[in-house]
Parts: structure tokens; C-alpha cells; sequence
């Protein structure tokens, strides 16, 4: 099997249910999968699951039914302090908000995931975090307050910060759907250098159908169901 076709993510036959207020199954057998250096988008209707599937996918939600594989490890049924370790090193998170610390400069905030693994000094991850801001076209603002910088450029930072630790794939739940116009497509052009050049494998949920036009494949939800993928 080649790198590239190497599962990163794989779903398989995942339900899961709310009981309050009253029980809904707002996942049906939700199945797929995802290879090294694709990116991929969710779309669907509001409410038909895909910020619930994004947080079992992300290691976060751990009530469900069904088989869950990250890197062709089984991750269905671990502990929460064994997916807390395989999280902060497998996966980066870009959120709609991007919940930046505004009483660190830009350069600490990309630091601080890496802080939590505690793998590299400090001054290697200070390096890291300036290679991740070049990426982004930020590096003269890695001095700044975060909150002194706009919302697309914290956006920027929020993507830089979600690549500190090199993960093996990035999520995202509406990373663009903040922003204006402007703002969204250098965000996406972003996603798609790190999709072109860096191989980074990306599964993003977006309300965009031009962010999703963009992608290398569309997984589609309907009522909790995956209809293409
Ligand atoms: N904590 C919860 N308790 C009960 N029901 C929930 C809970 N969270 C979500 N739901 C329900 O699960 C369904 C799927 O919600 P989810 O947020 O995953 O949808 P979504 O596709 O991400 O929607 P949107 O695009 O509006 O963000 C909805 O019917 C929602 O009301």
C-alpha cells in the first residue's frame, strides 16, 4: 500500500443517540474513509449531524456505537486519558471562533498545543511556531496581542496553531463561517496549500458550497446519514 493511500480516518457503521428530550438517533450507520493528503469537506442541512460527527471523529464524544480508527488504530472504546495523549498529537482543531488567548502574543498562542505535549523545547517550538506563521504570511505580527490582529488574520494564526504539533489531520467545524467574503477565500486558499503542498489531510465541515467545491471529495449527510462520499 502506498503512503498516500494509507487510511488516516475511518468510520464504520457509526449511530448515535440523544435521550434529552426525548431519543433521537442523529447518526445512522455513518461510514467512510479518509487516506493520507486528502482533503474533505462535510456538508449537509442545518441539523442534519455533522457537528456531532465531528466531535466523535475528533476523539471528543466517546458515547456512540460503532468502530472508529485513526492511523489504523482502533480508537473505539479507549480510555479518555489515552485518547487526550492521541489527540494532542494526531489531530489539530480550527473551530468558527477561533478562541485565541488575547493576553498572549500571536507567536505563544501557536506555541501552546506543543507547551501541552511537551515534546520539543521551548526554543524549538518558538522555531516551529515562526515556520508555521511564514506559512500563513504572518510572521511580522508574531509579537502582537492576539487580539490586536483582525478576524482573518486570527483565523490565520488559528490554522497556524492547529498545525503546530504536525498532525496527522487536521478538523475543522465551520472555520470560515465567520468571516467575510474577503477574509474566506484567504483562509481557503490557505487550506488549499496545505492540501497542495504540504499533503496535509484535512476533514472540514462547511456551510460554503464554494469551500466545498474546492475540496478533493464532498462527504454529504442527510438526517444523520452519509448520502455520498
Ligand atoms: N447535546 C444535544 N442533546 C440533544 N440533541 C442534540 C444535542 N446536540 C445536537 N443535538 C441534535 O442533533 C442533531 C444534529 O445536530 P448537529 O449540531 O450535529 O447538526 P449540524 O449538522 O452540525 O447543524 P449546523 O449545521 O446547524 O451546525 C440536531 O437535531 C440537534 O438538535
Amino acid at each position: 500500500m502506498s503512503e498516500k493511500e494509507k487510511s488516516v480516518l475511518r468510520a464504520e457503521g457509526i449511530d448515535k443517540f440523544f435521550f434529552s428530550p426525548n431519543k433521537n438517533q442523529v447518526l445512522k450507520q455513518v461510514s467512510f474513509n479518509i487516506n493520507r493528503g486528502e482533503f474533505v469537506s462535510v456538508v449537509g442541512k442545518s441539523g442534519c449531524g455533522k457537528s456531532t460527527l465531528l466531535y466523535i471523529l475528533s476523539t471528543m464524544d466517546t458515547d456512540y456505537q460503532g468502530k472508529l480508527h485513526l492511523d489504523d488504530e482502533l480508537i473505539s472504546g479507549k480510555s479518555h486519558d489515552y485518547l487526550a495523549k492521541i489527540r494532542n498529537q494526531k489531530i489539530g482543531f480550527v473551530f468558527q471562533f477561533h478562541y485565541l488567548l488575547n493576553e498572549f502574543s500571536v507567536l505563544e498562542n501557536i506555541m501552546i498545543p506543543g507547551l501541552k505535549l511537551g515534546k520539543v523545547s521551548r526554543d524549538e517550538l518558538e522555531h516551529r511556531a515562526m515556520e508555521k506563521l511564514k506559512i500563513f504570511e504572518m510572521e511580522e505580527h508574531a509579537l502582537k496581542k492576539a487580539n490586536q490582529l483582525s478576524g482573518g488574520q486570527k483565523q490565520r494564526v488559528a490554522i497556524a496553531r492547529a498545525l503546530i504539533n504536525d498532525p496527522l489531520v487536521i478538523m475543522g467545524d465551520e472555520p470560515t463561517g465567520n468571516l467575510d467574503k474577503k477574509n474566506s477565500d484567504i483562509v481557503f486558499n490557505k487550506f488549499k496549500e496545505l492540501a497542495q503542498e504540504f499533503k496535509q489531510t484535512m476533514l472540514i465541515v462547511t456551510h460554503d458550497p464554494e469551500f466545498a467545491a474546492g475540496t478533493d471529495r464532498i462527504i454529504e449527510m442527510e438526517d444523520g446519514r452519509v448520502i455520498r462520499h
